[in-house]
């Protein structure tokens, strides 16, 4: 079996008295994508920021490609591999739009040895960056300001930051949330796009049943924190606790 890229054990943080996060272990590999579900408050959000470095656990450990990266901050993390698009935090509003993904595709590849020739640097990133631009369909704004777009432009705009990054772990929060009907298949085929490279892990918090349907090769439950299934789509989404607390529908049978 392929080594996990992501494995978090006894994962835990609790806030006050109240564990967001609950001993949650999990191991995530390349080549597959996880939709993690849940009801509100779940703690979906709190482990991605758990496992992106935004938050340190109470108790527990990430590991990547074995590694222990607990103690390493969020940009030491994104160095690492770790990408997780961020909701508008990270964009940068007066800039262009190809302007954020040029900054991205420099970030990602430094200057380093081409210092000494800044001409070809300067197109291999435009290239670069114009090409994350056609995949989410953002050339014909590529000279707009960020702020100047529509939500779902800026939404696009997140995914094209992360693509540019070239992350191993792909980390979606809704990447859909707040998008018209037409600009969504952009993104939901964009992340199946990158799904198919089986060198990448993709984990995705989705509450959409269709996108999770379409997408998922594995489902996470959380609930209370707690991970209470994790397994094939069809599994998951047939079993009693999971269509009880996820789905709403009572468990047969007038058990729990
Ligand atoms: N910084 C914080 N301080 C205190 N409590 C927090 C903090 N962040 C999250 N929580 C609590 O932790 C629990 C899990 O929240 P989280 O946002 O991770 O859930 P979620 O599954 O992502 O929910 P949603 O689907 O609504 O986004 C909630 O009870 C929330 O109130």
């Amino acid at each position: 079996m392929i080594a996990p890229s992501i494995e978090t054990r006894d994962l835990t943080i609790r806030f006050g008295g109240h564990a967001a996060v609950n001993s949650v272990s999990c191991t995530f590999r390349p080549g597959e994508l996880t939709v993690i579900v849940g009801p509100n408050g779940a703690g979906k959000t709190t482990f991605f920021s758990l496992v992106s470095g935004q938050l340190s656990p109470t108790e527990g450990a990430i590991l990547k490609d074995g590694r222990d990266i607990t103690q390493l901050s969020p940009s030491a993390r994104a160095k690492a591999g770790i990408g997780r698009a961020f909701q508008l935090t990270n964009l940068f509003p007066k800039l262009s739009v190809l302007e954020n993904v040029r900054l991205a595709v420099q970030a990602r590849h430094g200057v380093g040895p081409r210092l000494f020739r800044p001409a070809a640097a300067f197109s291999e990133i435009s290239d670069r960056a114009a090409e994350h631009l056609r995949a989410t369909r953002l050339e014909d704004v590529a000279d707009l300001p960020a702020a100047a777009l529509p939500h779902g432009d800026q939404r696009k705009l997140e995914v094209a930051i992360l693509l540019a990054m070239e992350p191993d772990i792909f980390m979606f929060d809704e990447p859909t949330a707040g998008m018209s009907v037409d600009e969504a298949p952009v993104i939901l085929e964009l992340i199946d796009e990158i799904r198919q490279d089986k060198t990448k892990t993709v984990l995705l918090v989705e509450h959409k049943m269709d996108v999770v349907r379409a997408l998922a090769d594995r489902i996470v439950v959380l609930h209370n924190g707690e991970l209470v299934a994790d397994g094939p789509p069809e599994e998951v989404i047939a079993m009693p606790i999971v269509r009880e607390i996820y789905l709403g529908i009572p468990a047969e049978g007038g058990g729990a």
